[in-house]
C-alpha cells in the first residue's frame, strides 16, 4: 500500500462535514482563531481552480458544482494535499506542535475518503454538524442574495440536499462505525452551535492553542 504524503506524527487532520448550509464555514473561523487549526475548504479551493487561468478543469469543475455533484476525487485530493504542503512550507506550526488542518466539506464520497487517507494523511477525528434541510435551505436561500454563488439557488440547493444524504452521509456513518465521529446540532445560534463544538473535540483531546 503507499505511504500517505504526510505523517500523523507531524499533522493532525480534522474532517469537516454536514450538509450544505449547516454552518462549517461560519465555524470554521472560530476554530481556526482557538484552535490553531489550517482552514482548508473543499469547495473553496474548487472555485478557485475553476476561476485559475489555465486551469484545464474549469468548465467542468463549473458543471458539476451547479448540478451539485461531486468532482472526480483527483482534483480535490491533489488541490488539498499541495494546499497542506503549501501551508507547511509557508507558515509551519510552532515548535513542537503539529500541524493542526481543518478540511471543511470533504470526503463527501466513500472512495474519497479511503484514498486521502491512503494517499495524503489519515484522519483523527470527524466533527459533523447535524441540521435539519428546512434550516439549512433557509439559510442558504439567503446567503444566496449576496454570496455570488452559481449553487445558491432553490434547484442547485435541491440537488445538492439529494447529493448530500444518498453519497455523503454514508461517509459519516462509516466513520461513525470506527467511533471517530463528533457530532454536533447545529439549527441553534452560531455561539451556541460553537459552544457544543468546543465541548465535543475537548472531549477528544483537541485543546486550544
Ligand atoms: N448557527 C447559525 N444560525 C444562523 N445562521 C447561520 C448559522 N451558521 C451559519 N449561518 C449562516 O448560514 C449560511 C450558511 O453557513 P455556512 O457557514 O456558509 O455553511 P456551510 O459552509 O456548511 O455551507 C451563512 O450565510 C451563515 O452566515
Ligand atoms: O470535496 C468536494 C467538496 C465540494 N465539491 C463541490 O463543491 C460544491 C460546494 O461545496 P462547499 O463545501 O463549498 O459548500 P456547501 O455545499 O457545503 O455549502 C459541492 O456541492 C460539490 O459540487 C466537490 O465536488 N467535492
Amino acid at each position: 500500500m503507499a505511504t500517505p504524503r504526510f505523517s500523523t506524527n507531524d499533522v493532525t487532520v480534522v474532517f469537516f462535514l454536514g450538509g450544505p448550509g449547516s454552518g462549517k464555514g461560519t465555524q470554521s473561523a472560530n476554530l481556526v482563531k482557538d484552535y490553531g487549526f489550517v482552514h482548508l475548504s473543499a469547495g473553496d479551493l474548487l472555485r478557485a481552480e475553476q476561476v485559475r487561468e489555465g486551469s484545464q478543469y474549469g468548465e467542468l469543475i463549473r458543471e458539476y458544482i451547479r448540478e451539485g455533484k461531486i468532482v472526480p476525487m483527483e482534483v480535490t485530493v491533489a488541490l488539498l494535499s499541495n494546499a497542506m504542503a503549501d501551508s507547511l512550507a509557508t507558515s509551519p506550526p510552532p515548535a513542537g506542535n503539529k500541524a493542526r488542518f481543518l478540511i471543511d466539506g470533504f470526503p463527501r464520497k466513500l472512495d474519497q475518503a479511503v484514498f486521502f487517507e491512503e494517499t495524503v494523511c489519515p484522519s483523527e477525528l470527524v466533527l459533523f454538524l447535524d441540521c435539519p434541510e428546512d434550516v439549512m435551505e433557509a439559510r442558504l436561500l439567503k446567503r444566496g442574495e449576496t454570496s455570488g454563488r452559481d449553487d445558491d439557488n432553490a434547484a442547485s440547493i435541491r440537488k445538492r440536499f439529494h447529493t448530500f444524504v444518498e453519497t455523503s452521509m454514508p461517509v459519516v456513518d462509516d466513520f461513525q462505525k470506527k467511533d471517530k465521529v463528533v457530532s454536533v446540532k447545529a439549527d441553534s445560534s452560531v455561539e451556541e452551535v460553537y459552544s457544543q463544538v468546543k465541548a465535543g473535540i475537548e472531549a477528544r483531546g483537541l485543546h486550544p492553542r
